[in-house]
């Protein structure tokens, strides 16, 4: 069901830094930021030859990633996010196993114009999991 890996998303407290790090230091590709207010996050995005990473900063007072920062000041790996071809599918297959999809259960519009949704970490091992339809 799941394909390929579309990006791995950093929580960051301090988002010119990453930015600039990730360009000057790592000498990657790096975008402008775009801020994202139904996701309640500022993103940039660094393009790599096989996939992408996702910065995030929190925007707004109620952003999904304020806690996370609390817990981890200094950033850390938030989510990983794979492609899917039918995400209503594949929602419903994950309902069905029992996962929790979480928000209303409804995809929202990601960063990349396209359908996403996410899952609870407690049932994937620790890791939240992001779907995008593509
Ligand atoms: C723009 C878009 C895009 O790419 O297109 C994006 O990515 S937007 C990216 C931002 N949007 C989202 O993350 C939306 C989905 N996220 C959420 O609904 C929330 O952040 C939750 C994942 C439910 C976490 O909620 P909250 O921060 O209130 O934490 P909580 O206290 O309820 O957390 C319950 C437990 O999960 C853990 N926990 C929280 N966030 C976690 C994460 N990112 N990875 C792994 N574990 C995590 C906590 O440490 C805690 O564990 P313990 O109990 O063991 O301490
Ligand atoms: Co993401």
């Amino acid at each position: 069901m799941i394909g390929k890996l579309n990006h791995v998303a950093i929580a960051v407290p301090d988002l010119q830094a990453a930015a600039a790090q990730y360009e000057n230091t790592l000498g990657a590709t790096v975008r402008a930021p775009q801020d994202e207010p139904d996701h309640g996050v500022t993103v940039v995005f660094i393009d790599l030859p096989n996939t992408k990473i996702e910065l995030l900063y929190p925007l707004g007072d109620d952003s999904p990633i304020n806690g996370f920062l609390e817990k981890n000041p200094s950033g850390g790996i938030h989510h990983m996010c794979f492609e899917v071809e039918d995400i209503i599918a594949a929602r419903d297959k994950l309902k069905s196993e029992g996962a929790r999809v979480l928000g209303s259960g409804e995809p929202k519009i990601g960063a990349h114009g396209k359908p996403v949704l996410f899952l609870h970490p407690k049932d994937f091992n620790g890791c939240l999991i992001e779907l995008e339809q593509v």
